[in-house]
C-alpha cells in the first residue's frame, strides 16, 4: 500500500532546500601579484562579498558555505560578519584545498544534511545576476540532476597536440563545429546526492563540478548563462567588472 503522506521523489525535489558552495580558496594566479583573488575589491568592496550576495539575493538560497583561503577563513568570517545579507540567508566559512575540486569537496562535507539542492559558485564570477541563478536551481527543481548556465562561443575553438617542448609550435589536429560549443559558467546546480556521489567517485583533474556528474553517466542539462557572469582571471576582466558595476550604478540611479 502506497504511503500517500510522503512526497514523492519528484515533489520532495520541487520543495527542496538550496545551499551554495562558493569555492574562494585559489589565490588568483593569473590576476598576478596581490591579495587571494576573492578578497581583491571591485568599487571598494571585496569580489568574495559581491559573489556571496549574488547568491543571497536569489529567495530561494538559504546557506551560503563560503571555501576560504587556508589560512583566511577567520578573515573571511570577520568580513562576512561585516557586510550585511538578507536575513533568510546563513552562511559557513571553511577552509580550503589545494585545487578547485578539493575546495568544493570540502565545502560539501560542512553542508547540513537538510538541502536538497546544492548550487557551486565561483567566487571569481562576483556579478552574474540573479535571473541565471534562479533559472538554474529551477531547472533542478524540475528533475534535473545536474544543471549548467552556458552561452554560445564568439571566438572559433581549435584542439592542439600540446607542444612537445617549449617554444616549439602546437599543431591543430581538430576545428569542432562552434554551433555545437558552449563556454559554461557557474552558479552549476544538483541534486545534492548526485553531486556528493560525483565527488566521491571521480579521481583526476578536473575544470568544473558538472563534468563529475557526466562522468557518473548522468544528463547535465544546459540553461541560458548571462554575459556579466564572466569569470574575473586576468587583469582585463578586473576593469570589465569595475565597468559593470558603473553602468548598474548608473541604471539604478546612484
Ligand atoms: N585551490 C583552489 C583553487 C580555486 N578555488 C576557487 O575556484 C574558483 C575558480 O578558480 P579560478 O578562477 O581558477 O581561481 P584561481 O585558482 O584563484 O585562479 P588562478 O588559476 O589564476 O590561480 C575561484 O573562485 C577560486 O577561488 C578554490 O576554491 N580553491
Ligand atoms: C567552473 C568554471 O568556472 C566553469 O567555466 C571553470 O571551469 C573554472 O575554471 P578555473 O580555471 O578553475 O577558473
Amino acid at each position: 500500500m502506497s504511503d500517500v503522506s510522503r512526497p514523492s521523489p519528484a515533489e520532495a525535489r520541487a520543495e527542496a532546500r538550496t545551499a551554495v558552495v562558493i569555492p574562494a580558496a585559489g589565490r588568483g594566479v593569473r590576476l598576478g601579484p596581490g591579495a587571494p583573488k576573492a578578497l581583491r575589491a571591485l568599487n571598494g568592496t571585496p569580489m568574495l562579498i559581491h559573489a556571496v550576495r549574488a547568491m543571497a539575493a536569489s529567495r530561494a538560497v538559504s546557506l551560503v558555505v563560503v571555501v576560504a583561503p587556508p589560512d583566511g577563513a577567520g578573515e573571511v568570517k570577520s568580513l562576512l560578519d561585516a557586510h550585511a545579507l538578507p536575513e533568510r540567508t546563513d552562511f559557513l566559512v571553511v577552509p580550503g584545498g589545494e585545487s578547485r575540486q578539493e575546495s568544493v569537496r570540502l565545502g560539501l562535507e560542512a553542508l547540513p544534511t537538510d538541502f536538497g539542492i546544492v548550487l557551486v559558485h565561483d567566487a571569481a564570477r562576483p556579478l552574474v545576476p540573479v535571473d541565471t541563478v534562479d533559472a538554474v536551481i529551477e531547472a533542478v527543481r524540475e528533475g534535473a540532476p545536474a544543471v549548467v548556465p552556458a552561452l554560445p562561443l564568439a571566438d572559433t575553438v581549435k584542439e592542439v597536440e600540446p607542444a612537445a617542448a617549449p617554444g616549439e609550435p602546437e599543431p591543430v589536429v581538430a576545428t569542432p563545429v562552434r554551433a555545437r560549443l558552449r563556454a559554461v559558467q557557474t552558479p552549476q546546480g544538483f541534486d545534492r546526492a548526485t553531486l556528493i556521489r560525483a565527488h566521491e567517485t571521480v579521481t583526476g583533474d578536473v575544470t568544473d563540478d558538472a563534468s563529475m556528474v557526466e562522468q557518473l553517466g548522468l544528463t547535465v542539462v544546459v540553461v541560458p548563462g548571462h554575459e556579466e557572469a564572466f569569470k574575473v582571471t586576468r587583469p582585463l576582466d578586473l576593469v570589465l567588472a569595475e565597468a559593470v558595476l558603473a553602468r548598474r550604478r548608473l541604471n539604478d540611479g546612484f
